[in-house]
């Protein structure tokens, strides 16, 4: 709420604001942000949720249907806003969207952002990147508690992280470029770990295939393989910072990339899945994976033959593919404390507390084992 001194004065403009982070981040800045006046939300899909906010209060929601590759829709919803958050992308990883739509979006649609920004005289603009720039990369190389200085070989085939790479050396390159009024346009990058939280979709995969086998999960992966992850949440707090903090610290953070972080434990993908799954009545079944990584593998690369195969006629788009696969077994974590040093983030919410309301969501799940 803004205090007595406090007029709110700003324009936010969040893309993709109907997503899953999106959503965190559009009830974090409304929450959290006590100089807003007005907060658009720009997205492909409206949702319904939205209505509800649309409603008369301190601050002016205003929804926005559009498309990011379409450059004249973005430059009229970018028009007179303050900050922009680009969070709107075509996450996919299972093969349920072509590369070249997944490069439109990703890629034209970032560029599409920055040249409204510079356009309309917008002059701070947030993207969020994605932990999956760096790695893990088609080697399979290990990236253990690494920071974002660590040198790692970034080598990457798959759609979805060359698209992410593509669009975040983009933003990074607009930093410093004139906005139309003769500002220079300030940029930066964060780079969320494997997201989870209320509303996470493939949390909520995992848990209806659990159900379909009888409450039970099968081991693929190690429990020695550490996988990053953090919180919705926090991640949603970390843009609202970045965005708050950019102004005045534009020397220190322009052209930045953060990795997003936060207290949750390293842990096997599967390991801490179950740290939520579990306790809604599911079990993770073996110490070890149960078949060895090349039949995994096998199957893997059969599931992707069956894709194409198939792809005239159905979509086919299994959990397990090669890429999922060779993602799960690799380690990558962080531990890093740019974000604190650069702009004062801590965690706004601890594990125990992230992992209570993830439980909490994945109960009210529909089909529920409770
Ligand atoms: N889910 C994860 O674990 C991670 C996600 N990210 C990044 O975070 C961002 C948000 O991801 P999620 O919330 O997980 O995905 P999501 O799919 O739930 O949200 C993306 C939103 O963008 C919108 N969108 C897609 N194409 C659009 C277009 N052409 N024009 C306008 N809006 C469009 C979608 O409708 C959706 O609401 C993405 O940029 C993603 O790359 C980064 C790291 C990890
Ligand atoms: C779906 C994978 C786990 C299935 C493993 C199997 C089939 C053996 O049981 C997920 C493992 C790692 C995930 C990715 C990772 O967290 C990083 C990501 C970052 C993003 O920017 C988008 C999402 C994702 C690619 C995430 C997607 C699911 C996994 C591949």
């Amino acid at each position: 709420m803004a205090g007595p001194a406090q007029v709110p004065t700003l324009v936010y403009l969040v893309t993709g604001g109907c997503g899953f982070l999106g959503e965190h981040i559009v009830r974090m800045l409304l929450e959290r942000e006590p100089r807003l006046r007005e907060l658009r939300v720009f997205d492909l899909h409206l949702s319904s949720w939205l209505e509800e906010l649309k409603t008369p209060g301190p601050v002016q929601v205003t929804a926005i249907q559009g498309d990011v590759t379409q450059a004249h829709e973005v430059a009229a919803a970018v028009a007179g806003s303050h900050v922009v958050i680009h969070t709107a992308g075509l996450v996919d990883v299972l093969g349920k969207a072509s590369p070249k739509a997944i490069h439109k979006v990703n890629v034209q649609g970032t560029q599409n952002v920055i040249e409204a920004c510079i356009q309309t005289g917008t002059q701070f603009l947030v993207y969020t990147s994605s932990m999956e720039v760096v790695g893990p990369n088609v080697k399979g190389h290990p990236f253990y508690r690494g920071n974002e200085d660590t040198p790692y070989e970034a080598v990457h085939r798959h759609p979805y992280p060359c698209s992410k790479a593509l669009a975040e050396k983009l933003v990074l390159e607009a930093n410093g470029r004139k906005v139309n009024g003769g500002l220079p346009l300030v940029t930066c990058a964060l780079r969320p770990m494997g997201i989870y939280g209320e509303g996470h979709q493939i949390m909520r995969d995992f848990y209806n295939q659990g159900l379909r086998f009888g409450g039970r999960l099968f081991r693929a992966v190690p429990a020695s393989v550490e996988h990053g992850r953090v919180y919705v949440g926090n991640v949603a707090w970390m843009h609202v910072l970045v965005a708050r903090e950019l102004e005045q610290r534009a020397a220190l953070m322009g052209g930045q990339v953060y990795f997003c972080y936060d207290k949750s434990p390293y842990k096997s993908y599967e390991d801490f899945n179950m740290e939520f799954l579990g306790p809604c009545g599911l079990r993770l079944i073996g110490t070890h994976p149960l078949l060895p990584y090349w039949l995994l593998m096998l199957l893997a690369t059969l599931n992707a033959l069956l894709q194409w195969l198939l792809h005239p006629l159905v979509l086919y788009t299994p959990l397990l593919n090669p890429y999922t696969l060779a993602m799960a077994n690799t380690t990558f974590t962080v531990s890093t404390n740019k974000a604190q040093r650069h702009f004062g983030y801590k965690p706004l919410f601890s594990w125990e507390e992230s992992k209570a309301r993830t439980i909490h969501w994945v109960q009210a799940l529909e089909g529920s084992a409770w």
